[in-house]
């Protein structure tokens, strides 16, 4: 059957990325026919309209049709998947408490309008930043839909662990598997290589032990990855896009198609209490295996140092400190 996909914020500079690899195959696979509903607001209905034309102008044998709409009953309505990208971003100068403000409300609106018009077996993954707490927004105002079908991207994050790692140890970025990002996507995140392996023709070593410099390991690297959004910031006027995309990619296809063997991929979900000690109630980002199909579960049993349980509280609290933010705000 055809899927039909949804990416807020369609106007927007991820989505000029994003939306080609989708159309062109990249994510569900080039038999898979696809609806791409492409959804911004009302002042961007006409740059949306000159992407629509872009898009047809690609001539993709597997994009079905396009529909594109400054409505969320149009946009939302019977859909498989739903990439909400569509958020303000942060410019420089801007607090993540400025963007949390701005956001709230988008996506307590975009939940309302899941749990309404979208199929129950939809597959939600929020990039708007702050993308864990909209996340939780969205999840809250769709309670009709199940809490595991909401996800953030992190995978920005661990991507950008990954090749820190590789370029480090002079290696090709896909020799380098099981980096976990865990808790926000913001600059409390922490990225662990402690399980984290690398694959050197056919023998696969431990990332500690390769690295050699626990001190790097525990420092630069992880403050490299923890700041990489505000460096782009800074350096292109503008928040990251391209990767964002290529991420995205990586996450809705790993989210359809499954985690391949023993090897694990991290993105942001409901935390239910039971995962490593972190509390119930927020989107944290963990270790999960994914089967095809979708259905996923956190990796269990890890060995987790004194350092890792500060850094993976520090990060919780911080989004429950959200968490508060964001409820006051709905209520005010
Ligand atoms: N989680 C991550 O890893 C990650 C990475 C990069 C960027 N981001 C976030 O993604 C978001 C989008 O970034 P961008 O660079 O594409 O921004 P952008 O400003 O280029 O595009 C955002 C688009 O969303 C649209 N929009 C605003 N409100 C909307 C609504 N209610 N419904 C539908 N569309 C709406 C805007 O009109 C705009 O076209 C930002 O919040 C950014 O911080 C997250
Ligand atoms: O706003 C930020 O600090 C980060 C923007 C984006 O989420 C990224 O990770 O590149």
């Amino acid at each position: 059957a055809d899927l039909k996909v949804l990416v807020t914020g369609a106007a927007g500079q991820i989505a000029y990325s994003l939306l080609y690899s989708i159309a062109n195959g990249d994510v569900f696979g080039k038999d898979q026919s696809v609806t791409l509903v492409m959804l911004d607001i009302a002042p961007m209905a006409g740059v949306l309209e000159g992407v629509v034309m872009e898009l047809q102008d690609c001539a993709l044998p597997s994009l079905k049709k396009v529909i594109s709409t400054t409505t969320v009953e149009e946009a939302f309505a019977d859909i498989d998947y739903a990439i909400l990208v569509g958020a303000m971003p942060r410019r420089q100068g801007m607090e993540r408490k400025d963007l949390l403000k701005a956001n709230a409300k988008i996506f307590k609106e975009q939940g309302q309008a899941l749990d309404k018009f979208a199929k129950k077996t939809v597959k939600v993954l929020v990039v708007g930043n702050p993308a864990n707490t909209n996340c939780l927004i969205a999840l809250t105002a769709a309670p009709s839909i199940p809490k595991d079908n909401f996800t953030c991207l992190t995978r920005l994050d661990q991507n950008r662990a990954q090749s820190q790692i590789a370029a480090r140890l002079g290696v090709s970025n896909d020799c380098v598997s099981n980096v976990i990002i865990w808790g926000n996507h913001s600059s409390t995140q922490y990225p662990d290589v402690a399980h984290a392996s690398v694959k050197c023709g056919d023998t696969e070593s431990s990332v500690v032990s390769c690295v050699k410099d626990d001190n790097w390991l525990n420092g630069e690297f992880i403050t490299t990855v923890q700041k990489r959004g505000g460096a782009v910031i800074a350096a292109r006027k503008l928040s990251s896009a391209m990767s964002a995309a290529k991420a995205i990619c990586d996450h809705v296809r790993d989210w359809h198609f499954g985690t391949k063997g023993d090897k694990w991929t991290s993105m942001g979900i409901y935390s239910n209490g039971s995962n490593y000690g972190i509390k119930e109630g927020i989107i944290y980002s963990v270790p999960v295996r994914i089967a095809p199909g979708g259905a996923f579960t956190a990796v269990t049993g890890l060995s987790i140092s004194d350092f890792a349980r500060s850094k993976m509280d520090e990060t919780a609290e911080e989004l429950f400190g959200e968490k508060l933010m964001a409820m006051e705000f709905m209520s005010s």
